[in-house]
């Protein structure tokens, strides 16, 4: 039988990027890769991550998330999916103010009408962070490219942790760059021992950014909190923005406002219900 056989879950999205909800609380079962694999088959219960939701191990917390791709891997922060779990335990238990425990931290969120903010923690910086294979002078600007060797389509990328790795291509037109070409070669490159998340950013003004996101572990989705957030504040770094920005995605927009005080990132946006059922034996086997 599988492990997930019978369990209820509710399928939501945020701008787009596909969440699979799995409220485990009360029958904290691990997602087995390859039940996740089979569960995300375009014909069956296609997404982008499951939100395995675990009993708390601290008091005032909803739940302890875990992050699954769909090729079955984990990661530790994904912030569309963390907006999905805040409405979705909204619903729950009628709050607007909602705390979730993640390996990559504490996840805080508050609803007000359709705005879902989730504080996604302090960026981090550090070569050894992201992870990169080897020491680098400056994460701003690190020696990566992609294309013939004698012209580059894409260079010098910044690269943040925000709970996971993010790489970011600053170009001038994110629609010239055939970004499913490149993705999956940089995701997969060895200078990212842990792969990355691979972005496209075009800077369109101070307080505005385009974005693609190739996401590790999926491939071109329509869009990408962390990546959202991991650009805005790779953006401020290099002073091509302020600390507040629009980023829209092909989904819609997100604000990630990186925070003067803490340097936390506040990203806001919506969230969506969209169905719920159960899991059968014939979907985790792959069957639609
Ligand atoms: N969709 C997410 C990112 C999910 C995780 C990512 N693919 C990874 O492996 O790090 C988001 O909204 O942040």
């Amino acid at each position: 039988m599988a492990a997930l056989e019978n369990r209820p879950f509710v399928k939501m999205n945020g701008l787009g990027n596909e969440i699979v909800v799995l409220d485990l609380r009360d029958a904290p079962l691990a997602v087995p890769p390859e039940e996740a694999r089979a569960l995300a088959r375009p014909d069956v219960l296609p997404f982008d991550q499951i939100m395995a939701l675990y009993p708390p191990t601290t008091e005032g917390t909803s739940a302890f998330v875990r992050i699954i791709n769909s090729d079955g891997s984990e990661s530790g922060a994904c912030g569309n999916g963390t907006r999905c779990i805040a409405l979705y335990e909204a619903g729950r238990t009628g709050r607007d103010h909602l705390l979730f425990e993640s390996v990559a931290g504490l996840l805080d969120c508050r609803i007000a009408g359709a705005a879902i903010t989730a504080d996604m923690g302090v960026p981090r910086f550090g070569w050894a962070d992201i992870p990169l294979a080897g020491p680098v002078a400056d994460t701003r600007a690190i020696e990566l490219q992609a294309g013939p060797a004698e012209a580059p389509v894409l260079r010098a990328p910044s690269v943040v942790n925000v709970g996971n790795p993010h790489a970011i291509f600053w170009v001038e037109d994110i629609d010239a760059v055939d970004l499913a070409h490149y993705g999956p070669e940089l995701e997969h490159h060895p200078i990212f021992p842990a792969r990355a998340n691979i972005s496209l950013a075009q800077i369109v003004g101070a307080d505005h950014i385009r974005l693609k996101v190739w996401e590790r572990g999926v491939g071109l989705t329509r869009a990408c909190g962390s990546a959202a957030c991991a650009t805005a504040v790779a953006a401020a770094r290099l002073g091509l923005t302020g600390r507040r920005v629009t980023v829209t995605l092909p989904g819609g927009d997100l604000v990630i406002d990186w925070r003067v005080s803490d340097d936390h990132m506040l990203m806001t946006g919506p969230a969506e219900f969209e169905f719920d059922g159960q899991l059968s034996a014939a979907m985790l086997a792959g069957a639609a």
